[in-house]
């Protein structure tokens, strides 16, 4: 018989929804923990004038702008699997979040709008997704409006997104014509109910293509569907699991996320064929889930998550062996031991206190500064995972304080908000400036929104002479030394305490590295073992 730790190891899912901006992500997000019994009534989704809220967001500008501006983590049993369901911000300016919230999964869910089919956003996705060959499933949402005919649509995923589609259930019309699913390999027809009240609401389901039910409820779109069928399985490919596994081939669900409709079947497939926990790379070596001692990596820090504690939460995604509460693990970073007494996990949108955890599993561990985004706790062994980087900002504004009493709440602030990684914080070694470093424009505003509601600090973000950002290393000391002299003017600290070259031009960073060619100038920051 399997040990209690294989068979927990064994059923967890740990996935992320990815999507571009608006094609639904939040709204299959919160059905999925719908159908997964972890919440009893969906609130209607938001948008800019809806007077209720998703339950996966958490940030009052997230509501306002009716986009998600950061991922969050839910945890709901659904048969007898685990499902860990991480939620990714939509909007490019928040790509770096996604980028390593994807770190930390072992498979995706890609969601597509029916009239849009694939977007800018989806593109991109797609290629971070490649990058370790993640296994995806698809969701075509919206099929109570009008949108595109399927067919083109897997057509466009295939060249698009090089990606081959095999799909699992089809739909049955769309927009006012739209009856419901068709699932290709269970061979059952399930019709579509629109009205649901928030609540789960089950359509009638008919078994079997040749069933005469099925032309009594549909009439003539029985036997179109019939017809369209015959089509699209000599014309498209079978679902292989292998395929699916290896990031080659992605099945395809339909459905309308807002109508609760499409999403059992989706939750069904996704537990039954989406992999468990994968290995990781270190530094060292590939770390197995079925090693049972310890190890993890924080992808990801986010700061007041709950305003009422204001607290600092690092989510770690475990690797390997078991968590228990009162465990005493190796940050292998700053090389100290620490007792985790109070780690979290995420019961949907509930925060509980952990006894226990496993391979796949998200916990929050409380940081009081020492945490970094790529940080690795063991049980002792010096590993360092790769592949979670801070990006070099392409764009930089300096902090203009309006209260200059505000000062100290102003640093605190920007060194928590800049934590969690979106934005990245430089002190010049020569004058007294707060630079912000980001990604994406919209961060700027997230930040000077967060530092007035979280912080009580007004402060604005003006334009400053800096292009672009490089950390700087150099093995021989003395000539660190030198160019630390020679360079200050375009030289500052990081939040995390490491040396940055800022460029007031591209040009000018050009130069800097010819005439100091033994300096490494990095576009990426990864924490090892030994920073
Ligand atoms: N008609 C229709 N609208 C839907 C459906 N699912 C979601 N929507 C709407 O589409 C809009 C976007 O949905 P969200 O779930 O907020 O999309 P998102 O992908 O999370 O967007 P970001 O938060 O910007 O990343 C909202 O107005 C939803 O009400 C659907 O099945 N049918």
């Amino acid at each position: 018989m399997p040990s209690r730790y294989a068979t927990e190891t064994a059923r967890r899912r740990t996935f992320a929804i990815i999507s571009h901006p608006d094609a639904g992500k939040t709204t299959v997000t919160e059905k999925l923990l719908l159908f997964g019994g972890a919440i009893q009534l969906a609130g209607t989704v938001k948008g800019r004038k809806a007077a209720r809220h998703a339950t996966s967001d958490w940030m009052e500008l997230e509501k306002q702008r009716g986009i998600s501006v950061t991922s969050s983590v839910m945890q709901f049993p659904y048969k007898d699997r685990i499902v860990n369901l991480l939620d990714t911000p939509g909007h490019q300016d928040f790509s770096e979040d996604t980028y390593r919230t994807l770190t930390a999964v072992d498979s995706a869910l890609m969601v597509i709008d029916v009239a849009k089919g694939v977007e800018e956003r989806t593109i991109k996705l797609m290629e971070v997704c490649r990058l370790r060959d993640t296994p995806i499933m698809t969701f075509i949402n919206k099929l109570d409006r009008e949108g595109r005919e399927p067919i083109e649509l897997l057509d466009e995923v295939e060249d698009v997104l090089k990606i081959q589609c095999a799909p699992v259930t089809w739909p049955i019309g769309m927009g006012k014509r739209f009856k419901g699913v068709y699932h290709l390999k269970r061979d059952v027809v399930h019709l579509f109910s629109p009205t649901h009240g928030g609540k789960i609401q089950q359509g009638e389901t008919i078994q079997g293509l040749d069933n005469p039910r099925l032309d009594e409820v549909l009439g003539s779109q029985a036997e179109e569907l019939r017809e369209e069928l015959e089509l699209v399985m000599g014309a498209s490919h079978q679902f292989d699991k292998d395929e699916y596994l290896a990031g080659r081939q992605t099945p395809v669900f339909f459905g309308s996320a807002i109508n609760n409709f499409g999403i059992q079947e989706l939750l069904d497939d996704f537990v039954e064929h989406a992999p468990p926990p994968q290995p990781r790379p270190t530094e060292i070596r590939k770390v197995s889930p079925e090693e049972e001692t310890f190890s993890g990596f924080v992808f990801k820090i986010q700061a007041n998550m709950d305003p009422q504690h204001r607290d600092r939460i690092a989510f770690l995604r475990i690797c390997s062996g078991t968590f228990t509460k009162g465990m005493k693990l190796n940050h292998v970073r700053i090389q100290r031991d620490v007792r985790i007494s109070d780690a979290l996990t995420f019961l949907a949108s509930d925060r509980e206190h952990l006894e226990e955890a496993y391979p796949g599993d998200i916990i929050g561990l409380h940081n009081h500064g020492t945490i970094r985004i790529g940080d690795t706790f063991t049980q002792g062994e010096a590993l360092a995972f790769t592949g979670i980087p801070n990006f070099a900002p392409e764009l930089f504004r300096r902090a203009q304080l309006r209260d200059p009493l505000k000062m100290k709440q102003l640093h605190k602030g920007l060194q928590q908000l800049c934590e969690e990684g979106a934005t990245q914080l430089f002190r010049p070694l020569t004058n007294n400036d707060l630079i912000l470093g980001a990604v994406g424009i919209l961060q700027f505003d997230v930040v000077a929104h967060r530092l007035k509601s979280e912080y009580n600090v007004d402060a604005a973000f003006e334009t400053v002479s800096v292009q672009t950002a490089r950390w700087v290393t150099c093995e021989d000391e003395r000539k660190l030394e030198q160019f630390k002299d020679k360079a200050a003017a375009n030289l500052a600290i990081d939040h995390g305490g490491d040396l940055v070259y800022i460029a007031p031009t591209r040009v000018n960073l050009q130069m800097a590295m010819e005439k100091w060619p033994e300096v490494t100038f990095s576009a990426t920051r990864e924490h090892g073992i030994s920073q």
